[in-house]
């Protein structure tokens, strides 16, 4: 089981999420987020991190040219798309970079689902979130997990979208999903990661 904890901002959590076995920590470069980090401070977590855990960096509609810089400062694992990126573009960043592309969608209702069809070899994985609100991601809201119940996924997938230490169980339970994506479910205020809560909801993973 895949466990991804995502918008890490100090050493400290950085730190704990490694200790309590998460396979992906995120870096959030998305200056309206409160977990916002510049990437010189994203490359500087990343040099935390130990081979075996892969660093995400979250993005939302950045501009070409700052993607190209991003990569070369903070040499991500994994590239997180939560904005309105298109297939095609994602698909030319999937041939040209070494780092897995992930696209992040808002799943609506059955609809959204079928639509998703699009990234199939397009992007390496799709991460099912709830739909945007305030901000393209990170509110701590749920969606409706049995629009997953039995389908017939035909591309890597995850789940995020207010998931926490409580729910997290129930989740996997319902979607049987391979990789689970913590951000707010983990914070004690908006940014404010907590590392008790970060040990929590692995154990919960590892528990389901
Ligand atoms: O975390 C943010 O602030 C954020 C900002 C813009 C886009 C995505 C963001 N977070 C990602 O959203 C999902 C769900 O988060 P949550 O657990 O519901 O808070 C996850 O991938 C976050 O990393």
């Amino acid at each position: 089981m895949l466990i991804k904890i995502c918008g890490i901002s100090t050493p400290e959590t950085m730190d704990a999420a490694v200790e309590a076995g998460a396979t992906h920590v995120g870096l959030v470069n998305f200056e309206a987020s409160p977990r916002h980090v510049t990437l010189e401070a994203a490359a500087s977590l990343r040099a935390r991190v130990p081979a075996g855990v892969k660093v995400v960096l979250l993005t939302v509609n950045m501009a070409p040219t700052d993607l190209s810089r991003a990569v070369d400062l903070v040499q991500p694992d994994v590239l997180q798309f939560h904005g309105r990126e298109t297939p095609d573009w994602l698909a030319k960043l999937r041939e040209t970079l070494e780092c897995e592309i992930w696209k992040a969608v808002g799943l609506r209702d059955q609809g959204t689902l079928e639509r998703c069809r699009q990234w199939i070899g397009k992007a390496d994985r799709i991460l099912f979130d709830a739909p945007a609100k305030a901000l393209p991601g990170g509110n701590g809201e749920a969606f409706d997990w049995q629009l997953l119940a039995n389908h017939d996924h035909k591309m890597d997938w995850g789940l995020a979208g207010g998931l926490g230490p409580d729910n997290v169980a129930e989740a996997i339970r319902l979607t049987a999903a391979p990789l689970v994506d913590t951000s707010s479910g983990v914070e004690t205020a908006p940014g404010q990661k907590n590392p008790a809560l970060i040990q929590s909801f692995c154990e919960a993973v590892r528990g389901a």
